[in-house]
């Protein structure tokens, strides 16, 4: 070996004269003990040993904060347990935060930024709200913020699209990001369940948010959808920039029609960059059973990312659930204590990109309509007239004859669209629901995925 240097061999850490030096535990401070927080507070129990060797620092809990002590908690030593959350953030190198919701979580995040703590949090919901406060106080204190459990659980795609891929341009982020609806749809599609019933199961296996309206209303996949935004296009995507529809209007009968005309119905999130700028939204859609994110089941998440040089990926893997999100929470842990140890910081916020976001009504898209009409010589060219006047064609019809009301027999018609924008496509329905000939508009979704 060369005077100096200090390499490892078969697995042995060498001595670079620091060995019998004991390392200076990291205290790592715990905000919120439910679902998420349990499962980070058994794996830093249980893997103590572990992560203080990839870190090269003991990192000890110093204290949960919670808002009731005397709650037993299973496997959660008692005198951890404190409702002082400032007083111990402010005793902390690395804090924890999965209490969700706006506050206190902004306000312990920015205290222990403050008291020069690193952060590390699963709340999309304020990462999307009012992420660039907590970005720009880390920067001031130099400390590090860490989200990857904010979006999509367990799978890397935060740090990916932040690091993996900051040397190239991000074209198109496609994905199912919330486990609860996917959970629910799935649900619907498999075992007949109706949507109050799924959510309760979704609640009942730790999927959903505290309140479920904001999974079943897409405001938990908007968050979502805001932050990869975010971070694939190098600028600030506001919450309210981003088109949102749930998953309520989605009734037993569409999912049936999707199976039987080879689609899946899933709630996506889409963020796209185009000539004239970006687009960001978050809508159930028919997704062809022939496409990759039709066989994602469960609470289990995918996104498809496409970048100009790397081209497509896809990302698969838990998005919900206490131990899954908790994985993801502690390799952020590690990721801030090992700046620690070693010194400097990990990657800062990059929002340099001025760009516009484009309104959802100039997406282009296909979809599907479904409507009633008088079983007629003629109605289907009056339907086809009246797309056509708007410039929508048709790529594809199915007709099939029910029993309408006294003798009448009515045509049920399953069109589907060449993409078209929303715009048009409003247009179009109404055109087409103020026909005599058309008793109703069934249901109008897009269509995404060939
Ligand atoms: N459950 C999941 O699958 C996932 C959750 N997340 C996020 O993780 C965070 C936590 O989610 P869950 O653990 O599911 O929620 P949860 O509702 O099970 O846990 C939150 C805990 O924080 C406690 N809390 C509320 N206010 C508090 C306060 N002022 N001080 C101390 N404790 C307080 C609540 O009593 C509750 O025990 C949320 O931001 C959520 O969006 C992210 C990914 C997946
Ligand atoms: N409620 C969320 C939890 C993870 O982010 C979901 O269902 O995906
Ligand atoms: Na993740």
């Amino acid at each position: 070996m060369e005077g100096g240097e200090v390499t490892a061999v078969d697995g042995v850490r060498p001595d670079d004269g620091t060995r019998g030096a004991a390392p200076t535990p990291l205290r790592v401070a715990l905000l919120g003990c439910g679902v998420v927080g349990s499962q980070v507070a058994r794996l830093l129990r249980e893997q103590h040993d572990d992560l203080a060797a990839r870190v090269g620092a003991p990192l000890d809990l110093v204290g949960i904060a919670v808002r009731d002590v005397d709650v037993p908690r299973e496997g959660v030593d008692p005198a951890l347990l404190t409702t002082d959350a400032e007083g111990l953030v402010a005793r902390a190198d690395i804090v924890v935060e999965v209490i969700g919701g706006l506050e206190p979580a902004r306000s312990l995040l920015l205290r222990a930024i403050g008291c020069g703590a690193s952060v590390v949090t699963a709340n999309k919901a304020l990462l999307a709200e009012d992420g660039p406060t907590l970005y720009a106080a880390a920067d001031a204190a130099g400390v590090d913020v860490y989200f990857e459990a904010a979006v999509a659980g367990a799978i890397p795609i935060v740090r990916p699209v932040r690091e993996s891929l900051a040397g190239d341009r991000v074209r198109r982020i496609v994905g199912i990001v919330n486990g609860t609806t996917n959970y629910v749809l799935d649900q619907m599609a498999t075992e007949r369940l109706d949507l109050d019933a799924a959510v309760a199961q979704a609640q009942a296996l730790g999927y959903a948010e505290a309140d479920p309206t904001a999974d079943v209303e897409g405001y938990d996949a908007a968050a979502k959808a805001a932050i990869l935004a975010s971070l694939a296009f190098h600028m600030r995507v506001p919450l309210e920039d981003v088109h949102r529809e749930g998953i309520t209007a989605i009734t037993a009968e569409d999912v049936t029609w999707a199976a039987s005309t080879g689609h899946v119905v899933k709630l996506l999130a889409i963020a796209e960059r185009t000539d004239d700028g970006v687009s960001v939204r978050v809508h159930p859609a028919l997704v062809p059973t022939t496409h990759p994110l039709s066989g994602v089941r469960g609470a289990f998440n995918a996104v498809f990312v496409e970048a100009e040089s790397a081209g497509e990926l896809m990302f698969y893997g838990r998005g919900a659930g206490g131990a899954p999100t908790a994985s993801a929470v502690l390799g952020d842990v590690v990721s801030a204590a090992r700046n620690r140890v070693l010194g400097g910081r990990g990657p800062v916020e990059s929002s340099y990109a001025d760009l516009p976001v484009l309104p959802a009504s100039a997406a282009l898209t296909r979809y599907q309509v479904r409507i009633d009409v008088v079983d007629r010589p003629g109605v289907l060219a009056q339907v086809a007239a009246a797309l056509a006047d708007h410039g929508v064609s048709i790529e594809a019809v199915r007709q099939s004859l029910a029993a309408g009301p006294g003798d009448a027999e009515v045509a049920h018609l399953v069109m589907t669209t060449h993409s078209a924008t929303d715009a048009a496509l409003a247009a179009t329905v109404e055109a087409v629901a103020g026909l005599d000939a058309v008793l109703a508009v069934r249901s109008v979704l897009r269509v995404e995925g060939n």
